[in-house]
């Protein structure tokens, strides 16, 4: 079986700052996995790369074995900051651009998505409040039925209600056999969603586990297992 995801010895420097060091991550078709880590970790920089957005790493980045930038993007939906776009922009004209420059995109579910976020993307841009900037965001990623899911903290701006509503359905969003991957800092609410947890520590990837195996080794919730790697509670060793 070809991995989603296969990554070899990934190493990324910005200017002189080392940020990923000999990364090597594979994750099969159908999961959702939670990409965990402090502040300033690399979740953020690992998914640009993965998406093909940033450059200049040494290793290997394959999606569904495509292993160039340029063929990586056409697999991979990334929760971007919408940060070409204009402020007088209506929403409506970002969903034609998105309708353009993906052939994934799908009208059908970008409605079924608004509808559901109670979006009017009558509106323009700048007079989103952060929150429903966030959900647009979140049904513009959604909308394209891509293998692969990037999602970097799609939840921050948005009101607890809400978000518990978003991450109970999320799962009908994606096709079985697309992997997705969630950066989020409330990690026990996404808890329940997780198949794997990848956690980035110190530049690299320092464990990846199955949500059931972290109970079942460690007697742990995810958010728990989480703080102990951070803390030291849990040692190297012991992945
Ligand atoms: N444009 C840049 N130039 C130089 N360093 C950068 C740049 N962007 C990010 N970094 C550095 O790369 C490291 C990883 O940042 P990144 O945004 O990937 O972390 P993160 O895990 O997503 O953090 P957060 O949880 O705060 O969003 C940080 O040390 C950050 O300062």
């Amino acid at each position: 079986m070809t991995e989603a995801i296969d990554i070899t010895n990934l190493n990324y420097r910005r200017n002189t700052k080392q940020i990923l060091t000999n990364v090597t991550l594979q994750l099969n078709p159908g999961k959702i996995v939670g990409l965990l880590g402090e502040n300033g970790a690399g979740k953020t920089t690992l998914m640009r790369l993965i998406a093909g957005l940033a450059k200049g790493e040494k290793g290997t980045i394959a999606v569904h074995g495509q292993t160039t930038a340029a063929t990586r993007r056409a697999f991979v939906s990334f929760s971007e900051a919408l940060q070409g776009f204009r402020p007088g922009d209506k929403l409506s004209q970002i969903r034609d651009f998105y309708a353009l420059a993906y052939p994934d995109f799908s009208a059908k579910k970008y409605l079924d998505l608004i509808t559901f976020l109670q979006i009017d993307d009558d509106q323009k841009l700048a007079t989103l409040s952060k929150g429903t900037r966030e959900k647009f965001i979140i049904a513009l990623t959604l909308s394209r039925e891509a293998a692969v899911y990037l999602l970097d903290e799609p939840f921050s701006g948005i009101d607890s209600m809400s978000r518990k509503r978003i991450i109970s359905s999320i799962i009908r969003w994606k096709q079985d056999s697309a992997t997705m991957v969630i950066s989020d800092h409330y990690v026990s609410e996404i808890a329940a969603l997780l198949d794997e947890v990848v956690i980035i520590k110190d530049h690299t990837i320092c464990t990846h586990k199955r949500s059931d195996q972290i109970r079942r080794e460690f007697g742990l919730g995810i958010e728990a297992f989480y703080e102990s790697v951070y803390e030291g509670d849990i040692s190297d060793d012991q992945f």
